[in-house]
């Protein structure tokens, strides 16, 4: 008698782990990130894509004190009775500094930005004023204005952020906004984890740097170049180690040479089951797993320590590497330091049919279009990366789904 659930399907390793516990068993291993001895005080430009040490309060009100919104006159709701009213024209309100208060019956000529005169508790817009222009100062010019409510055009002092409220949470991932406020606030530095340090290593007798010659049987390191661009551009500081051949002592002295200040090492190729499967034997006697993630492409992994180091052996194919780093290294760095920030999700619909391997999480790799449409690039394999230079987005067809039609929602990240 069969058991339907007996054998894995095809392809399919028994004991897979689920992509969500790989990441969680990532996180895990890069948990102690999170230390006060990777932290450092930066001024803000050098604080983009890093994380807040600490949450903090708002040291002052913004706008710190009422403001207006619009060039044009100051005056008091109060003394305005009728549909329009005629005002004296007073001294134009100084910018920078606290304005005279507003006499009664009177209007000030106010620009954006500039301190309301107390006394005074709305605008009117010049465009609204007979005349529309700003009188010469001192000329004893009147001014017709149309009724206005208190409020209209005034910025209140703390109705953008109240001193003392909470400005930003520890662990938030420092992007221009965030630089912005704090900028703001009047903080001139700030304290961040410090970029984690990547050793990246690619290995293969096969493969060889971009500009030599290329010789039988031989291909260009596409993944270290994939993976530095893909990990600077998370804010990660990263070695590229070059590439090792498929000699495991090789690798070693080079890990060993080149990782002991990383943060992480990573490699990309020889953690499958070939026969000369570099990474593998280099982590003999080393506590590191090598897995299968119920995940296409990027299921062959590896994860443990190397002489202290945290490590992750990522697959050889360039789109597996890829997408490990976007399925694993980011969402793990995420969730243990706040940054890099992870890939923002949108719901999208497929713009033509799909089939999936009904127990592997499948990621796929296409181009969101304005319509809220998606158009798969290339197929599912993993060496296919003009398909991948061709898209802007990872399309997700989570494991239990076999098949989608044209039309129908998935969630993608934007890359
Ligand atoms: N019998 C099995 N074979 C394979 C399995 C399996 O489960 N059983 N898994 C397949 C999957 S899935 C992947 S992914 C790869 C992973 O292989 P490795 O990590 O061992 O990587 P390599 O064999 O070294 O290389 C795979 C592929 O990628 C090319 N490559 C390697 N490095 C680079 C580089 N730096 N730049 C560009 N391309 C690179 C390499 O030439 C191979 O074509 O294993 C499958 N096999
Ligand atoms: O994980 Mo492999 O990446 O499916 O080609």
């Amino acid at each position: 008698m069969t058991s339907p659930h007996r054998h894995a399907p095809a392809g399919t390793p028994r004991q897979a782990r689920s992509v969500a516990r790989h990441v969680a068993a990532v996180a895990d291993l890069l948990a102690p990130l999170r230390s006060e001895s990777r932290t450092e005080t930066v001024p803000l430009p050098g604080a983009l894509g890093k994380s807040l040490v600490h949450g903090f309060l708002a040291p002052v009100s913004l706008p710190p004190f009422a403001n207006s919104q619009m060039d044009g006159y100051a005056v008091n709701s109060a003394d305005m009775h009728d549909d329009v009213t005629e005002f004296a024209v007073a001294a134009p309100v100084p910018a920078g500094m606290r304005p005279p208060s507003l006499a009664r019956g009177t209007a000030a000529p106010i620009m954006t930005g500039a301190m309301l005169p107390d006394g005074a508790d709305a605008v009117v817009p010049i465009e609204r004023a007979v005349p529309d222009s700003f009188p010469a100062p001192g000329t004893g010019a009147r001014v017709t204005l149309p009724a206005t409510a208190a409020g209209t055009y005034v910025r209140p002092v703390g109705s953008d952020i109240a001193a003392g409220e909470r400005a930003l949470a520890g662990g938030t991932c420092l992007g221009p906004a965030q630089l912005g406020l704090l900028a703001a606030l009047g903080i001139p530095e700030v304290e961040v984890y410090r970029a984690v340090r990547i050793l990246l290593v690619t290995t293969g007798d096969e493969v060889v740097e971009p500009g030599k010659d290329l010789t039988a049987g031989k291909i260009y390191d596409a993944n270290g170049t994939l993976l530095e661009a893909a990990m600077a551009q998370a804010g990660l500081e990263v070695r590229r180690a070059g590439i090792s051949t498929d000699d495991p002592a090789e690798l070693q002295k080079l890990l060993r040479s080149q990782g002991a200040d990383a943060d992480v090492i990573v490699t990309t190729g020889g953690v499958s089951k070939g026969a000369y499967e570099v990474v593998r034997q280099a982590m003999e006697g080393q506590p590191v797993e090598f897995l299968h993630v119920a995940m296409q492409p990027g299921g062959p992994q590896g994860i443990g320590m190397f002489d202290g180091v945290p490590f992750l052996g990522f697959p050889g194919n360039p789109v597996s590497c890829l997408v490990s780093f976007e399925m694993f290294l980011r969402p793990a760095l995420a969730a243990v330091l706040g940054a890099p920030a992870l890939r923002l999700p949108v719901r999208a619909r497929l713009s033509q049919p799909l089939t999936s391997p009904e127990h592997k999480h499948q990621v796929r790799r296409g181009n969101l279009q304005p319509d809220g449409t998606v158009r798969l690039e290339g197929g599912e394999s993993s060496h296919l990366v003009r398909a991948l230079a061709g898209s802007n987005a990872l399309v997700h067809v989570p494991a239990g789904v076999t098949e989608l039609a044209a039309g129908d929602e998935v969630e993608v990240w934007m890359l």
